[in-house]
């Protein structure tokens, strides 16, 4: 059970101790971490894709800022008492760059962030042309953001985008380094068979992320697949934003060709279905009872 009193950190470190391997939900925003919170999940992901793409319409390259995220980040934890994984792109910075961001990731509540080895003129993981900073520079990277953290708790995942571009021996070799530098946790971008996961976390002494995302290069191994080959977090990214937006669209496009939404009414989520998850009718009953109480008080 996660107690509100500990820091996000602590509590991502448990949830991470108590499923096996972890599922890591993405969340677009502050409504589908509620949703992702009712569905079960223990802890919730933000991602960089995602905020460039849903919040700003941006492509995935490094073109968002710190407070881009930021703020994203704040909306999601006020809204969930989940611990929030957040994916801070290459730092945002060098060494006192990187210091700020996880000084303010961890004051916006987010539990923990990784940041990657690729240069700051980054890629999307699973896209063609990426490069990567040496790995002195990455260990640099990350033993920077060790050296920042405020809450001993507050995760600091590595991310190695090595295996596209060096291949494994590389991948397994900068893991390691920065486990060495005082990373937490490791996260295998794009890689693309179960023997290599296995190879990841033989040789890696701190839990293994694996990035479950679709339309990659990583297929879309379960995780009992993943678990067995020694992955300790399965995370989903975008899967929630990416059937949203094919909703989305499918809505629009039968409004505008049918002027009606209701051959897609069926698919939509009910009004009580949203008030449900948000918990309108407490706010509701709590108003009515404030209401009643200014009355009440006027008349004395
Ligand atoms: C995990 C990721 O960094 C993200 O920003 O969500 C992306 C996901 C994606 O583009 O599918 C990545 O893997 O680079
Ligand atoms: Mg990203």
């Amino acid at each position: 059970m996660s107690n509100p009193q500990q820091s996000a950190g602590l509590r991502f470190k448990e949830a991470v101790r108590s499923e096996k391997p972890l599922q890591v939900a993405g969340a677009i925003n502050a409504y589908a971490a509620m949703l992702a919170e009712s569905a079960g999940f223990k802890a919730l992901y933000l991602s960089g894709a995602g905020v460039a793409n849903a919040s700003f319409g941006l492509p995935d390259l490094g073109i968002t800022t710190l407070n881009d995220v930021l703020e994203d980040v704040r909306r999601i934890t006020s809204a969930t008492s989940l611990p929030v994984l957040v994916d801070a792109d290459t730092g945002f910075g060098s060494a006192f760059n990187i210091g700020r961001t996880i000084r303010q990731m961890t004051a916006a509540g987010a539990a923990g962030v990784h940041i990657e080895d690729q240069v700051m003129a980054k890629r999307c993981g699973h896209r063609p042309g990426k490069a990567i900073v040496r790995q002195a520079e990455m260990v640099d990277r990350i033993r920077t953001a060790v050296d920042a953290r405020t809450d001993p708790d507050f995760v600091i995942m590595a991310r190695t985008d090595a295996l596209a571009v060096e291949g494994i021996d590389s991948a397994i070799e900068r893991s390691v380094a920065c486990v060495e530098a005082g990373a937490d946790m490791i996260f295998a971008e794009a890689v693309t068979d179960l023997e290599q996961y296995r190879k990841f976390t033989e040789a890696v002494k701190a839990p293994v992320l694996a990035n479950i995302t679709e339309f990659g290069q990583t297929p879309l191994f379960t995780t009992e697949e993943l678990g067995q080959a020694g992955v300790s977090l399965v995370l989903y990214p975008l899967s929630a934003f990416r059937a949203m937006n094919a909703a989305a669209l499918h809505v629009y496009r039968t409004i505008r060709a049918q002027g009606t939404q209701r051959d897609v009414v069926a698919d939509m989520q009910t009004r009580q279905e949203l008030y449900e998850c948000l918990g309108y009718y407490d706010y509701e009953k709590k108003l009515d009872e404030l209401f009643d109480k200014e009355k009440d008080e006027g008349r004395s």
